[in-house]
C-alpha cells in the first residue's frame, strides 16, 4: 500500500482533484523535455523564465511566467539552467524560503568546480532544502521514451521529505529513483554522466598488454625462429595458432588477478587485526574492478573455445593429418593405439569444459539482473572470497567478488598444463 501511494501524484490539500503544480525554470531542452513527460504523467507545469511569452516549442498546457511568479505556484522547483546562471536565483532568496529546489544540472569535466553545483546552489538560496536529482536522464531519452539504458535516477539531499517528494516525481514518470544519501553525493552524481566505462579501463589496458606481449613472445618463438634456422615458413599462425595460444594464458592470468586481492585483503585484515580500517588506495581500485577483470577473462576464455573449435575444419591441420597417414602407408607401419594418450587428451578436454562452464556460471551470477533474483546465501554458495569470511571487503565490492574463482583457475590450470602434452593449442 505504502509503495503505491508514492506512485501516484500527490494531490494538493486545500483542492484534492487537483494534481500538484511542479514549478521548472528554464525553457530549454532539458525543461521543454521535463515539462512535457510529467504534464503526460498528469502533473500541473508552470515555466519560470526570463521571458514570459509563449513560444510554439512550449508543450501545449504549460503557462509560462516570470521565476518569482512561478516560483509562488509551487513546493517544488526544478532548476533546468546551466550552473554559470545560477546567480539569479540568490534574488529570490525569499520566494523560494522553504521550497524543495531540484539541480538537474551537469558539468562539461570531471570535477570542473570545486564544489558540486547542488552544493553551490544551496549556498546561493539558503532557505531552500536542495535535492540533487534527474542529471543521469538525457533531454532526447525523455522526448523519445527511449530510457533503457538510463531508467536509473540517482537523487541526494540533506531534507530526507524533499527527497522522497522527488523520487515520488521520479516514479511516477516510470523511473527508478536510486537514493544516494546526503547532498555531499551530488559531485559523485554529477561526475557519472561524464565517466566512460571506469571500471573498465585498467582489465582492458592489462589484458591488450598482456596479449600484445604474448603475441610477439609467440611470434618470435614459432614464427620468426623457425624461418630463420629452418626456412620453414609458418606465417599464417598469427590468425590462429598465436591467437589461441594467447587467449587461454590470458584468461587464467586474469582469473588469478581476480582471486588474487581477496587474499591480499584477507592477509591484511588478519595483519591489522581489524576488518573496519580502510585499504590502501591501489587495492580498493582493484577489488572494484574484480568484476570486469572476470568478464574480461571470460571473453578471452569463450575466443579461445571458439578457436579450438575451428580446428579440424584448418587446411594446415587436415593437411598435417593426411600427411602422417600417407606416411604410415608409404612405410607400411600403424601406429597403435596408446591408452595413456588417450585418457589424458580426453581428461584435459573435460576439465576445460567443466572449467569453461563454471566459468560461464560465474559471469552470468555476477550481471546484476540474475544476482537481483538470487538471495545472499545463493549468491554466495556460487561466488565467494575469503575475505567476505572476514568482513568488509572494500566499498561496494560484496557482489563483484569471485569466489568458486579457485575451483575454475584449478580446473583451466590442470587443462592449460595438460595441454603441454596433448595440445589442441599446438597446432
Ligand atoms: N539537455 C540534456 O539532455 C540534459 C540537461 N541537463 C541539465 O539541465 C540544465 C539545462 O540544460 P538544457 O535545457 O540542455 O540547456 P539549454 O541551454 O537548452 O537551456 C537552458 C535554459 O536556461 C535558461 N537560461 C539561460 N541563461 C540564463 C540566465 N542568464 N539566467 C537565467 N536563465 C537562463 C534559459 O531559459 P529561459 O530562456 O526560459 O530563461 C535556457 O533555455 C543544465 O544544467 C544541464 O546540465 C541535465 C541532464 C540532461
Ligand atoms: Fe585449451
Amino acid at each position: 500500500m505504502e509503495k503505491n501511494s508514492s506512485n501516484m501524484i500527490h494531490l494538493t490539500a486545500d483542492s484534492p482533484n487537483k494534481p500538484e503544480t511542479v514549478c521548472i525554470f528554464g525553457t530549454g531542452d532539458f525543461g521543454r523535455s521535463l515539462g512535457h513527460k510529467m504534464l503526460q504523467c498528469g502533473y500541473s507545469i508552470v515555466f519560470g523564465s526570463r521571458k514570459a511569452q509563449t513560444s510554439s516549442l512550449i508543450p501545449k498546457g504549460i503557462e509560462v511566467l516570470s521565476h518569482a511568479e512561478a516560483a509562488k505556484k509551487s513546493n517544488i522547483i526544478i532548476v533546468a539552467i546551466q550552473r554559470d546562471h545560477y546567480n539569479f536565483l540568490s534574488e529570490l532568496t525569499e520566494v523560494l524560503h522553504g521550497k524543495v529546489l531540484v539541480d538537474v544540472s551537469n558539468n562539461l569535466k570531471i570535477n570542473q568546480y570545486p564544489e558540486s553545483n547542488a552544493e553551490y546552489l544551496a549556498q546561493l538560496v539558503p532557505g531552500a532544502k536542495v535535492v540533487k536529482a534527474f542529471n543521469t536522464v538525457s533531454a532526447w531519452a525523455l522526448q523519445s521514451g527511449t530510457l533503457d539504458a538510463s531508467r536509473q535516477v540517482f537523487v541526494c539531499g540533506d531534507d530526507s521529505k524533499a527527497k522522497e517528494m522527488v523520487m515520488g516525481i521520479v516514479r511516477t514518470l516510470g523511473l527508478t529513483p536510486l537514493d544516494q544519501g546526503s547532498l555531499l553525493a551530488a559531485k559523485e552524481i554529477e561526475n557519472y554522466p561524464l565517466q566512460l566505462f571506469p571500471m573498465w579501463k585498467f582489465p582492458i589496458y592489462l589484458s591488450l598488454g598482456l596479449s600484445a606481449f604474448l603475441f610477439f613472445y609467440c611470434l618470435i618463438r614459432e614464427v620468426i625462429y623457425p624461418y630463420v634456422y629452418e626456412n620453414k615458413n609458418v606465417s599464417f599462425f598469427v590468425v590462429i595458432s598465436i591467437p589461441n595460444r594467447i587467449c587461454p594464458i590470458v584468461a587464467l592470468i586474469l582469473l588469478a588477478l581476480v582471486y588474487l586481492p581477496g587474499v591480499i585483503a584477507a592477509i591484511i585484515q588478519l595483519q591489522r587485526g581489524t576488518k573496519y580500517s580502510r585499504f590502501p588506495d591501489w587495492l580498493d581500485k582493484w577489488m572494484l574492478c574484480r568484476k570486469q577483470l572476470g568478464l574480461v577473462a571470460l571473453a578471452y576464455a569463450f575466443l579461445h573455445v571458439l578457436y579450438t573449435l575451428v580446428i579440424p575444419i584448418r587446411y594446415y591441420v587436415r593437411w598435417k593429418l593426411n600427411s602422417y597417414i600417407i606416411s604410415q602407408i608409404q612405410n607400411n607401419r600403424t601406429d597403435p593405439f596408446n591408452y595413456s594418450t588417450g585418457w589424458h587428451s580426453d581428461s584435459y578436454l573435460a576439465l576445460g569444459i567443466l572449467g569453461f562452464f563454471l566459468f560461464i556460471l560465474l559471469g552470468i551470477t555476477s550481471l546484476p539482473s540474475v544476482s537481483n533474483n538470487v538471495n545472499w546465501r545463493e549468491f554466495r554458495f556460487v561466488q565467494t572470497d575469503p575475505s567476505h569470511e572476514l568482513g568488509k571487503a572494500g566499498r561496494g565490492t560484496h557482489k563483484s567478488s569471485k569466489i568458486q574463482t579457485t575451483t575454475v583457475a584449478t580446473l583451466l590450470y590442470n587443462h592449460i598444463v595438460n595441454t603441454q602434452a596433448v595440445s589442441h593449442c599446438n597446432v
